[in-house]
């Protein structure tokens, strides 16, 4: 599907635009169906976006936000995710939003990866919002190249749900949704910021192979229409 650019001069400028449209897409669903999901990724990237979005004016006891990936650690670990949504986007009119944790207090990944699929199983798929970032490797969520189950990941037959993931350059073993649980969010988005990485999304959309650099597959094969966001 079709990837559109939308570029500008600045982060805050980004950041607001897009709270601006993430608003809209939740506060649509929310008249249709009554109820709205957003899933987000972590990484230093979101946070002046997260907290742009955390002011807006929309029922968000109606929202359902989750992560599109997280570390095996606890919520109180620096490196969590939920730490990082907690901290910045569940909170002024946000705070009344509902959480779902992907990461679970179990001795293994593979087993909080069951319990997080039963978990966000009844989060509406496909999502409403679906918020990725890209690191410069081409990794997007947890799909990272040489990835322990990267190619489950990306694989469209891989039934929706979380999985986990372990690489080099990931730290703790990850929790992802799949490529399937992704790919059809209502409102499909790539939010990356810098030079470097409008190189590395240059470099993504050459020939090569989509395990390369994952990024590719939500490019070349996501249902939806793929809103890039970008600002130097
Ligand atoms: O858990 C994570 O780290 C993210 O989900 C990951 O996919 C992130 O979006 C990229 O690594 C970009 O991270 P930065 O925004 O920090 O460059």
């Amino acid at each position: 599907m079709a990837a559109t650019l939308h570029a500008f001069t600045n982060a805050a400028e980004l950041a607001s635009s897009l709270a601006d449209k993430v608003t809209e897409r939740l506060s649509a669903a929310i008249t249709a169906r009554g109820v709205a999901s957003i899933a987000v990724s972590g990484g230093s990237t979101p946070k002046a976006f997260f907290q742009e979005l955390s002011t807006r004016g929309l029922d968000w006891s109606k929202v359902t936000v989750t992560l599109v990936d997280e570390r095996f650690v606890p919520a109180d670990n620096e490196r969590s995710n939920h730490l990082l949504v907690a901290n910045n986007l569940l909170q002024n009119k946000a705070k009344a939003a509902r959480f779902v944790p992907l990461y679970q207090k179990t001795d293994s990944a593979e087993y909080a990866a069951k319990l997080a699929t039963a978990e966000t199983k009844a989060i509406s798929n496909p999502f409403d919002v679906v918020i990725l970032g890209m690191g410069g490797d081409g990794h997007t969520a947890s799909f990272f190249p040489g990835g322990s189950n990267l190619a489950a990941a990306l694989d469209p037959a891989t039934p929706r749900g979380i999985i986990t993931m372990e690489a080099k350059g990931a730290g703790e073993p990850r929790l992802t949704f799949t490529f399937s649980s992704l790919q059809d969010a209502a409102l499909l988005v790539l939010h990356i910021e810098g030079a470097g990485k409008k190189d590395t999304l240059a470099k993504a959309e050459d020939a090569g192979e989509d395990a390369e650099m994952p990024i590719r597959a939500v490019l070349r094969r996501a249902a939806s229409p793929v809103e890039i966001y970008w600002a130097p």
